[in-house]
């Protein structure tokens, strides 16, 4: 297995003989050199590869050149070789993506010449020792001329208007489009120049670290503890065989899918009858067209469905999925702990509320977690595992493992209102309310952040998710209520300033996407061209004129520092408290959950890209001009770390477990 460069290696000095030279120096070897590829051969692995004459895979093998992913381009000659090997078109796909391919369809490409279920070094010498005598020239791929379709300047003019489109900001992706544009133009020598070239600018740039970091922080995240010291290598999953998901709504449909597309077998329960009927359609149409785009078949008979909850007697763990209401999923909770049998994990997926409270209602309370799946559930990577204050090691551990087995990425988090990734959304959304109110519109606030990266704005996310969601939790929060005094919509409660926008919103029945009309108008209920809104716009002037508010100037930095900023504050609150484990929890979560754009590392890795002190003196700046608004406050742990000479971002730990302790 080759899974190429040392990623560790590119912040500093790289060991190892040059690999361009090297490259250069077998593929113009007089004897033949064949490539005997077992397991994983990856970035250099494969272009090592590539300049051998012949390429054995083993049918197991897999290869790719993911570059691109690290915010790299294949920089040793992979970028100018595969468009000669195997065409411009199959070596963009490869080289833009980074996907790994199977021995397979590296055949079918050409990219190998002979796959083998045997041993592969044996296959490669009796290869070798058949072609000894065959001559060379037409095996060394530097010197083949690069094949391109007739149309191939349309073809590169589309590649590159679809991943400036798809990339989000991102310069390796575009990079390797024109690397390979060289390897289709130029001589051979000529492209290997401008691949150095790209790969120089590339490999000193911030995007290139930010991935870099988000490479190991990913892997990072797996390795949970807990407060108390639990932690994922001592702490032993139970195997799960079956499960029950309870409340067939979208979230309940979406993790249904997930469980019986891995395999588990799922009792399904919706107590309503309609709604049981219309999410058995939902849920074989989901799997039907999941299994055709993966070439295989719906797992429909692995589901149950029933419309009592005593059906779920027997399974390993329940994932509880009803509607958002602490008194419904009470009810729930109870019901499940008398029905189920002792050894089952009672999961919830509540977006926010106290884990606590539900594993207070059941007979075993440290088998109670939260299991936070983000919609579509099926579809989206990210799982939050919220363990309580009384969960065990084993069900995290369970959970996590669960996690692993449906192909999310699972962090696990502590108990806190929102959790980790809606408790950093609060002051997000909060800030977003209030440059409307000084000013702003939501289409330039959506632009800022598009800019910036993500794949949608705020507003337009706000829209898609359903207004009345937030809407329904700020009513139970007693939040969203006219002034009893003056009838009017009040800035502020408990002495902090709260926007009521989103609530004279949602009194109009202005719900988002679903009702056609929000922060946005939409042709019809359900579509997603978002157009603005002169409605809008007249309203905001009305409420402004109303509140007797000043619109202001408000730039593309004020946007974006105080809607970033305010939410990485909360990031390090969360730090201090000890909700997420590291700042790559958090980063994870961001990136997975809420379309944190990748190329920058995540919202922690931001700030410490930016420069903590930055931070922390336009956060002070912001505080001070509106200090009703105690999300811009500085907390104590970005002074602290400021104080401390804003160690590097893997250095952090160290300084939250010195904070953590004179708490
Ligand atoms: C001008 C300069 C010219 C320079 C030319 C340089 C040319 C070469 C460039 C490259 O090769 S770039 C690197 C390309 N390779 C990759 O991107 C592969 C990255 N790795 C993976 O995708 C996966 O790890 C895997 C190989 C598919 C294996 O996946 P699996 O799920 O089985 O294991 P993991 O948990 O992911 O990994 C295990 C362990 O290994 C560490 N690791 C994996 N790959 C690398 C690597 N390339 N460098 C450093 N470390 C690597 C990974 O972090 C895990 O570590 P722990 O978390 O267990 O500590």
């Amino acid at each position: 297995m080759h899974s190429g460069a040392d990623i560790k290696e590119f912040g500093g000095q790289m060991s190892g003989p040059p690999l361009i030279p090297m490259i250069h120096a077998i593929e113009a070897a007089s004897k033949p050199v064949v490539a005997a590829i077992e397991g994983i051969a990856l970035g250099g692995g494969l272009e090592l590869a590539l300049g051998c004459h012949y390429r054995i895979a083993h049918s197991k093998a897999r290869v790719g050149l993911p570059e691109v992913t690290l915010g790299l381009l294949p920089g040793a000659g992979g970028s100018q070789r595969l468009p000669r090997l195997i065409g411009v078109p199959a070596a963009l796909d490869l080289i833009t993506t980074g996907r790994h391919v199977t021995a397979a369809e590296a055949l079918k490409f050409g990219l190998v010449d002979q796959i083998t279920d045997h041993n592969t070094v044996n296959v490669a010498v009796k290869f070798a020792q058949r072609v000894a005598d065959q001559p060379l020239d037409a095996r060394r791929i530097s010197t083949y001329p690069c094949l391109c379709p007739s149309d191939v300047a349309v073809l590169f003019e589309e590649v590159m208007q679809r991943v400036r489109r798809t990339a989000r900001g991102a310069i390796a992706p575009i990079a390797c489009v024109q690397a390979v544009r060289a390897a289709a133009t130029l001589p051979y020598n000529q492209g290997m120049e401008r691949e150095r070239e790209l790969m120089a600018t590339l490999f000193t740039s911030g995007q290139a670290r930010a991935l870099q970091y988000f490479f190991f922080a990913q892997r990072a995240v797996g390795r949970w503890s807990m407060p108390s010291g639990a932690r994922w290598d001592t702490s032993k999953p139970r195997p799960v065989h079956k499960a029950a998901v309870i409340g067939l709504g979208t979230m309940g449909r979406g993790i249904t899918v997930a469980l019986a597309q891995a395999g588990f077998s799922v009792v399904a329960v919706e107590t309503q009858e309609k709604q049981l009927m219309e999410a058995k359609q939902a849920i074989s149409g989901m799997l039907e067209r999941g299994a055709k785009r993966r070439g295989v078949a719906p797992a429909l008979d692995k589901i149950n469905y029933g419309r009592n909850i005593q059906s779920v007697a027997d399974v390993d763990l329940v994932i509880e999925a009803v509607f958002e209401d602490m008194a419904l999923k009470k009810k729930v909770f109870q019901q499940l702990s008398a029905v189920c049998k002792p050894s089952t994990f009672l999961c919830s997926n509540t977006s926010g509320l106290d884990i606590d409270q539900l594993a207070c209602q059941t007979r075993n309370p440290e088998l109670v977690v939260g299991m936070h799946f983000f919609a579509p559930a099926h579809v989206m990577k990210l799982l939050e595992v919220v363990y309580g204050p009384k969960s065990s090691p084993l069900a995290v551990a369970t959970a996590m493992q669960l996690g692993k087995k449906i192909g999310k990425v699972s962090v696990a988090v502590g108990n806190c209102r929102g959790f980790v990734g809606n408790r950093m959304l609060k002051p997000y959304l909060e800030q977003a309310l209030f440059l409307l109110e000084e000013g702003a519109t939501p289409e330039f606030v959506d632009q800022v952040l598009e800019e910036f990266g993500f794949a949608m704005g705020v507003f337009r996310m706000s829209d898609l998710s359903g207004l009345d969601v937030g809407w329904k939790v700020r009513m139970a929060d007693g939040l969203a209520m006219p002034d009893p005094t003056t009838g009017q919509p009040t800035r502020l409660r408990q002495g902090r300033r709260y926007s009521p926008l989103g609530d004279l919103l949602c009194e109009q029945g202005r719900f988002g996407q679903k009702t056609g009309r929000g922060w946005y108008q939409y042709d019809k209920p359900g579509s997603q061209v978002a157009k603005p809104d002169p409605w809008l716009h007249s309203f905001l002037d009305e409420y402004r004129a109303r509140h007797a508010l000043v619109a202001h100037r408000i730039d593309h930095q004020e946007v974006l520092e105080r809607c970033l900023y305010s939410m990485i504050n909360e990031g390090f609150r969360i730090l201090e408290d000890g909700i997420a484990a590291g700042p790559e929890d958090i980063d994870v979560i961001y990136v997975f959950g809420y379309s944190w754009p990748r190329h920058h590392g995540g919202p922690m890795f931001y700030a410490a890209t930016v420069g903590l002190n930055k931070v922390l003196e336009r956060l002070e700046h912001y505080y001070q001009a509106h200090p009703d608004v105690p999300s811009l406050q500085p907390c104590h742990l970005l002074r602290k770390l400021v104080a401390s000479g804003s160690p590097p971002i893997q250095k952090w730990r160290e300084v939250i477990k010195k904070v953590r302790s004179q708490l």
